[in-house]
Formats: C-alpha cells, sequence, structure tokens
C-alpha cells in the first residue's frame, strides 16, 4: 500500500473546529503537509498503515483549537510594560507615552520589544496577530524569526513620529511598506493604521485609505475610545465620529475600527451597513477607564466583533485567554445579564471572527482540511481544569495562557510542551530589560 505522507500527525482528546458548524471531534488526529491540514478525523476512522509522518504529537488528555487571533495590539510597547500606570487615556498618552515613544523608540527597539511580546504571545496560545506601531520592518522582521502571522500595520499620526519625522512624508513610509512586505511572505500582510479621528486630520485619514484601497490593504483605526474623544471631534467637525467618518468615506468592509467603545445606536447602524469590523479590548478600555463598549448590540447588529489586548502598557499582558475571561464578564455586568457573551461565542471571537476582522477567513480562524495549520494544543490534566463538562467554559472562564503546551503555525511547530522552538527567550530578556535600564534613565536608545 502506498502510504501518504505528512509532515505532522496530532492527536488529542478532544478538538474543536471552530469552523461555522463548531463540530466537536472526540479522540481526534489531524493531519498535516506543506503547513496546510490535510484532514481531521475522530481516531476510530483513522486507518494508521495509511499514512507516514515525519512527526508525532501524541499527548493524553489534550485539547486541539485553532490559534487564538489577536487583532490589536502594539507590541514593542512590551518596553513600556507598568511604566505609566492608573492613568486615563489623555494623560498617559500626553504625558506619559508619547514622549517615550519620540525618545525611545527605534528599529532596535521595536524589534527587541516586539520578540518578546511574541515570545509571550506564542507561550499564551496567540498564533495570529495584528500589529500596529512604527519601525514595522522590524515588526515584520521579528515575526519572521518567530515563525508568527502577522498583520503588520504602520501607525500615522499628524505628528513627527519616530519612523516618519515629516508627517507630510507619510505616502513615503507606506510605499517603503509595500516594496519591502508586500507579497514578501505567506505569513505576513502589510496593513496601514490612522491613529485617530483626533490625531488624524480629515485629508491624512483619506489619503492613507486612499493609499490601503489601491493596494488592497487592511486599514484600520482607534475609533470612539473616549468621551473626551467624542466632545472633541463633535467640536471640531459637528458629528458624532462614526459619522464623520463614514462622510469623508473612510468606512467600509476593508476598515477595521478599534475600541468602539463610545458609539450610539446611530453610529452601529453606520458600522453595520458600511461592513466595518471591529476589535474590542476590554482590558485596556477598563484600565485606562475608557468604559465599556456596547458588544452585545454591535453583535446584535451583526457586526463582526473580534478581540484585541492593545499594547502592553495599557493592559498589561498580552494573554488572550484573559482577555476571553474579561469579554464574556465585563458585559453581563454591564447589560446586568448573565445569558449575553456566551462562552463558546467568545471563543469564536478569538478565533474564526478574529480571522474575519483581519480578513484572513479563507486562511486561518478554524481547523478545516485546507486551510492553514495554526493551531494550538491545551493539557486538559490540570485541577483547574476537572471536571470537564463544557470545553468553551473551561477555554473562557478557567484556562489561562500557561495551559497551551504546544503551537503551531503553517505547519511549523514553534512551541512544543512548553518550549519556544525558535526563539531563544533570556537573550531577548535580557535586551528588553536593557532598553528599559535606558527608559528608566530617560536615556536615548
Ligand atoms: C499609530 S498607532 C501607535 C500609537 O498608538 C498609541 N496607542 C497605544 N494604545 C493606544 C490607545 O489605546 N489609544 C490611543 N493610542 C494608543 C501608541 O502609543 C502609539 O503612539
Ligand atoms: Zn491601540
Amino acid at each position: 500500500m502506498i502510504k501518504t505522507e505528512l509532515d505532522l500527525l496530532v492527536f488529542g482528546s478532544l478538538l474543536l473546529t471552530m469552523s461555522s458548524q463548531q463540530a466537536v471531534v472526540e479522540h481526534p488526529v489531524l493531519g498535516i503537509r506543506d503547513g496546510k491540514i490535510v484532514f481531521v478525523m475522530p481516531r476510530k476512522d483513522f486507518q494508521e498503515g495509511a499514512y507516514c509522518a515525519k512527526k508525532v504529537l501524541n499527548r493524553r488528555d489534550t485539547l486541539i483549537m485553532p490559534g487564538l487571533i489577536n487583532t490589536h495590539t502594539h507590541l514593542a510597547m512590551t518596553c513600556f510594560r507598568g511604566m505609566a500606570d492608573d492613568l486615563p487615556l489623555m494623560t498617559w498618552l500626553h504625558e506619559r507615552i508619547f514622549p517615550a515613544e519620540a525618545q525611545h523608540v527605534s528599529p532596535q527597539m521595536v524589534y527587541a520589544g516586539s520578540l518578546l511580546a511574541m515570545a509571550e504571545m506564542i507561550l499564551s496560545g496567540t498564533t495570529t496577530f495584528c500589529d500596529s506601531y512604527f519601525f514595522v520592518d522590524s515588526v515584520a522582521r521579528a515575526a519572521m524569526d518567530a515563525g508568527m502571522r502577522a498583520v503588520v500595520s504602520q501607525g500615522f499620526i499628524d505628528f513627527p513620529t519616530p519612523d516618519t519625522p515629516d508627517p507630510s512624508r507619510q505616502l513615503d513610509t507606506v510605499e517603503r511598506l509595500i516594496a519591502s512586505w508586500k507579497g514578501a511572505s505567506p505569513l505576513i500582510q502589510p496593513a496601514l493604521f490612522c491613529h485617530s479621528p483626533y490625531s488624524c486630520s480629515p485629508e491624512t485619514l483619506l489619503r492613507i485609505k486612499a493609499a490601503a484601497s489601491r493596494e488592497n490593504l487592511l486599514y484600520m483605526l482607534h475609533l470612539s475610545e473616549t468621551r473626551e474623544e467624542i466632545s472633541l471631534i463633535q467640536e471640531r467637525y459637528g458629528r458624532k465620529p462614526a459619522l464623520f467618518l463614514r462622510d469623508l468615506g473612510v468606512l467600509d468592509s476593508a476598515t477595521l475600527a478599534v475600541h468602539c467603545t463610545w458609539l450610539d445606536e446611530e453610529e452601529m447602524a453606520v458600522l453595520a451597513e458600511c461592513g466595518v469590523r471591529v476589535s474590542h479590548a476590554p482590558q485596556s478600555n477598563m484600565k485606562l477607564a475608557s468604559g465599556i463598549a456596547p458588544i452585545p448590540a454591535m453583535q446584535a447588529r451583526r457586526i463582526p466583533v473580534s478581540l484585541g489586548t492593545d499594547g502592553s502598557a495599557s493592559n498589561n499582558d498580552l494573554d488572550l485567554f484573559r482577555e476571553m475571561d474579561t469579554a464574556a464578564k465585563i458585559h453581563k455586568i454591564a447589560t446586568m445579564d448573565p445569558t449575553v457573551m456566551k462562552a463558546r461565542q467568545v471563543v469564536q471571537m478569538a478565533t474564526l471572527d478574529g480571522a474575519k476582522a483581519l480578513g484572513l477567513e479563507e486562511r486561518i480562524g478554524s481547523i478545516e482540511a485546507g486551510k492553514a495549520a495554526d493551531l494550538i494544543i491545551l493539557d486538559l490534566n490540570q485541577p483547574h481544569l476537572t471536571p470537564m463538562y463544557d470545553p468553551f467554559s473551561h477555554l473562557v472562564y478557567a484556562a489561562t495562557g500557561s495551559d497551551v503546551l504546544t503551537s503551531i503555525i503553517n505547519g511549523n511547530v514553534v512551541m512544543e510542551n512548553r518550549e519556544l522552538r525558535h526563539l531563544d527567550l533570556d537573550a531577548i530578556m535580557k535586551e528588553v530589560k536593557a532598553i528599559a535600564k535606558r527608559i528608566k534613565k530617560g536615556h536615548r536608545d
């Protein structure tokens, strides 16, 4: 008998496909070749003699699921973790973060801080992230080195930023990003990010959107994050932020709006009509006391909502398991209704809906034959995961990132039994500690 060759065979106790049917497979076997899922089937249907695999992962008491997708973060801000806590957004940004970024953000700092973030994300089950920051080339190189799937977006603000000191040259920065990374790797998608409607002029918002549309790239921005933003935009443009952006012509299905904390009914209707996707970052919204986004109302309008951690200076970690727990609970208390944001739906937000938010649902977000092999394996043999009536309940309300044993991205094992395969964590932490020492002293890198 001719055997089908596989790169990897994975056995487990339970597998959550997170496909639209949300099938759960007991005692699953999963075959992977050339970075893709070849089959998923129950072990009883598996003909052992029909396959030969270069590597086999087979551990008792494990749950296999799609890798988690973090749709909004600023990875290099790991270097600022814990540096400016317990402040409201505008004070945090203008008095602490922007000045620190002006002094310390460099290609080296972004590479080191992003690598540290990637180590943290892989160790906690994230396989795809969408980053928005400066010196994007460093983020993309770090993602290639870590073996992570990434949307790397270039951030724009209408004042001199570390990689675009002259804001009138923003389009040069766009061109550099496209020349270096568009089509360069199946793991990397470039994208464009305008910081917000209050920090970018209508001309900038439009110019960057036009470039994104021309190049078929995702366009993102922080939207309606605080009440202060609503007043500012209302004063400046005589309209609420979402209406202002709709009238400007930058809202469509290739737009991902981050936060959306203070959207009202009319604005939600506009987002739904335009096909805008949303990234919800509940822990950052809580820590900066920005507010509670009306997520159940958005989902009722069929606005696709995904999860993001935001940067680690406003969260302060990148563990999407903790974010899922927060997302499930915060809306129960906000609506005083424990039936909203059920565990199964929250897991979907962190997987398939994350893929939809990034326009990657054909490739990732669920475990299905033909999709990329981006998956994680959790250890169920833990006191806090015993007994198990409902795996979705455990993933949202009991598990943390440290329950992830093994992570596979595009068919590559990037972490096995909690050992990072591509990253030297000690060296990365040493480098970031050295950067933090300079930040503490206030010296330039
Ligand atoms: C142009 S994107 C990078 C830019 O955004 C800043 N930032 C990080 N988190 C937030 C947030 O929650 N709201 C607004 N701005 C934020 C970051 O420090 C960079 O300057
Ligand atoms: Zn952000």
